[in-house]
């Protein structure tokens, strides 16, 4: 088992932030983490890299208990960028990493190409912009090719060249067996990195996979809009264009049946069909929507 935690509580004095979560990973993937300020992510991060302790439950990472520091090896986690030390360089910083987990250090170069910061690796951290803070962050938590990655918050200041590299990065690590667990506000990234998402809302997790989510909406390409527009508008069938040539139907009262044979008795060919899978923040909305952040 890559996670598995059990009942897991953690309380802040009275507050009890995390209400008993429970998470298996049997197969490695990316999973999304994704809830409102203040839901618990960062705790529940904290929590199952040791970080902070915990009130009940249980955790392990790569069946070892989640205290076990020979983890070092196999986890990263990539944290709020205060954790770096302005003093020193973004090398400084690889090169203990290297040092600290005997790293050959040729592996410096060759993260630092993946990532791009080569031009201010040799920098002073205090003079690194937000994002070169990431940058710096992600290579340190891949130069070690861990078997699970966990990340707070990664897309935090990165400009969109930088966040398609990103993306692509732990793409590849996944196609590799990584699994990557990341917490993002970013709900298009998300969408671009996977289907499944960890909803946290009230110190619980909700999961799901959206692959297995299909709203009853349809894009529908015809060839003729304005005869299209005009016999549902007459037959009074609901819809909604999309774009020139396509018609949003959403199944409610009147099928998708329906809607295609008014279509089809009145001679509008239909060029194509196509589900609309519900993205991350439609489902967002739908889980969070009215409800106001801490
Ligand atoms: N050190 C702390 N002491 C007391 N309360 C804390 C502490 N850290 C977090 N909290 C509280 O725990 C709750 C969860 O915070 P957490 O940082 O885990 O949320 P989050 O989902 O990561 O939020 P964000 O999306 O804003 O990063 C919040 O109510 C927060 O105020």
């Amino acid at each position: 088992m890559i996670v598995n935690v059990e009942n897991l509580k953690k309380r802040y004095k009275k507050q009890l932030v995390l209400k008993g979560i429970n998470i298996k990973i049997e197969s490695p993937q990316i999973i999304a983490l994704v809830g409102p300020n203040g839901s618990g992510k960062t705790t529940l991060l904290n929590c199952m890299t040791n970080l902070l302790t915990v009130n009940e439950g249980s955790i392990e990472l790569l069946g070892k208990s989640h205290k076990d520091s020979s983890l070092f090896y196999d986890v990263s986690y990539l944290q709020d960028n205060r954790i770096l030390y302005g003093d020193l360089t973004g090398y400084d910083h690889l090169k203990f990493i290297c040092q600290a987990q005997h790293i050959d250090q040729s592996k410096i170069k060759e993260v630092v190409e993946r990532v791009g910061m080569g031009s201010y690796l040799k920098k002073r951290v205090r003079n690194y912009s937000l994002g070169m803070k990431q940058h710096l962050l992600l290579a340190m938590v891949i130069i070690n090719e861990p078997k699970l990655l966990l990340m707070d918050e990664p897309l935090n200041g990165l400009d969109p060249t930088s966040a398609i590299n990103m993306r692509n990065i732990l793409l590849e690590l996944a196609e590799i067996g990584t699994t990557i667990i990341v917490s993002s506000h970013n709900l298009d990234e998300i969408d671009r990195l996977t289907n499944t998402i960890y909803f946290m809302k009230d110190g619980a997790l909700l999961k799901e996979s959206l692959t297995d989510l299909h709203l009853n909406q349809y894009e529908v390409s015809v060839s003729n809009t304005d005869k299209a527009v005009e016999v549902l508008n007459a037959k009074g069938i609901p819809y909604s264009l999309a774009e020139k040539g396509v018609l949003r139907f959403e199944e409610s009262d009147v099928s998708l049946q329906q809607f295609i044979d008014c279509l089809n008795e009145n001679q509008i060919e239909i060029i194509s069909i196509e589900n609309q899978k519900v993205g991350a923040e439609k489902r967002y909305r739908e889980l969070f929507e009215g409800e106001a952040s801490v």
